[in-house]
């Protein structure tokens, strides 16, 4: 069933847009997945697991640790990277705040540093092709995550990084991985050195019911939220009283099951309370989705008007991990795509 209407798509992907919460290695094209899992000749099962349905949320990670097999080598990373980036662009995203987990692999030479930097790469690549031609590129910045399964050493060694290549295009660091896995008190160190190095934090939080985890986060203030899928009344009481602003994803919580239907997402009563919502994809490869697909899909499940799509789109720019002079860079950005469109409508 298609919970958005075509019309709506259409005006989705003219709107530009900032994107806020999309996993690297979540984000690949299927023909790339396709392709890379016969260069790597990946046993047939597993090429099975990565064909698309619905799957539930420990499916997902399954499913990642998979992708992770076939994106192996710093080439591969800057390939995918350039391509995610170019993806983005391609669907009207004039910031793309990307993010990706620093990995070591040293049967291929690959640190956490030689990773990262295989991104960067990728990401200057593709602005620089979209440069030559047509003059402008979408504006990108990075954040590394560290992954639950990490022990505290591993995410001070991502936060060390992070503060390194600040000067790079790194911006902040996320936490992700399997929800299910892990307890806070091994990443709150590393955490509070992020912090203390000037970088912006966001955290993957209440994936599941996890009352007491939720609870930490909220109290540690970090500047974004990703997900709050599961929370009590008094953590939704406490999240709203701290104003820290939150990355929803519709079709991930949909397609894991964190929520039941598209009507009954928590984006609705979030934004309906004037708490910050950002809508974005997570995983816009794994979810067969799109930013523009995501916003018409929120216009059809909570009956949103153009004028309400704009102004949710625009509002994401203050959330940002970006300067007050690049954000006021954005907004003429948008100022100017809102005056381009209305004088195509004229003519
Ligand atoms: C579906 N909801 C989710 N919840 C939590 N973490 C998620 C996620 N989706 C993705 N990731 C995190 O991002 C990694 C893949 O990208 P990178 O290898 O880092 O580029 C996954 O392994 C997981 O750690
Ligand atoms: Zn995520």
């Amino acid at each position: 069933m298609q919970h958005y209407c075509e019309e709506e798509l259409k005006f989705c992907q003219a709107l530009p847009k900032i994107e806020l919460h999309a996993h690297l290695n979540g984000s690949l094209r299927d023909a790339t997945i396709r392709k890379l899992a016969i260069k790597r000749q990946l046993d047939p099962s597993l090429t099975k697991l990565i064909e698309k349905g619905d799957r539930t949320l420990s499916e997902c990670f399954k499913l990642f640790d998979v992708i992770h097999q076939i994106t192996t080598d710093h080439e591969t990373i800057t390939g995918i990277a350039s391509e995610v980036v170019e993806d983005f662009a391609a669907d009207n995203v004039r910031y793309l705040e990307l993010r990706t987990t620093p990995k070591t692999r040293s049967e291929h030479g690959m640190t956490k540093r030689s990773y990262t930097e295989a991104v960067l790469k990728g990401m200057q690549e593709a602005q620089g092709r979209q440069r030559a031609s047509k003059g402008r590129s979408i504006a990108v910045r990075l954040l590394l995550s560290i992954d639950r399964r990490e022990d505290a050493a591993a995410a001070l060694e991502t936060v060390q990084l992070a503060a390194e290549l600040q000067s790079r295009g790194v911006v902040g660091i996320d936490l992700s991985g399997n929800p299910t896995l892990g307890q806070w008190s091994t990443w709150e160190p590393a955490l509070q050195e992020a912090r203390r190095q000037g970088l912006k934090i966001t955290l993957h939080a209440a994936e599941v019911y996890n009352p007491a985890e939720t609870e930490a986060m909220l109290h540690f203030r970090p500047d974004r939220l990703g997900h709050m899928c599961c929370l009590d009344e008094r953590l939704e009481a406490l999240h709203y009283s701290t104003g820290i602003p939150v990355e929803l994803c519709l079709s991930s919580n949909i397609i894991t099951e964190s929520v039941a239907s598209y009507p009954e997402h928590h984006f609705h009563p979030f934004y309906s309370a004037g708490h910050p919502v950002i809508l974005c994809t997570d995983d816009s490869g794994v979810f067969s989705t799109s930013l523009s697909k995501e916003f018409a899909i929120a216009a059809q499940a909570f009956q949103f008007s153009r004028l309400q799509l704009w102004q949710i789109s625009e509002a994401a720019i203050d959330h940002t991990f970006l300067n007050e002079e690049e954000k006021q860079d954005l907004r003429k950005e948008f100022e100017n795509a809102r005056l381009k469109l209305q004088a195509e409508k004229c003519s």
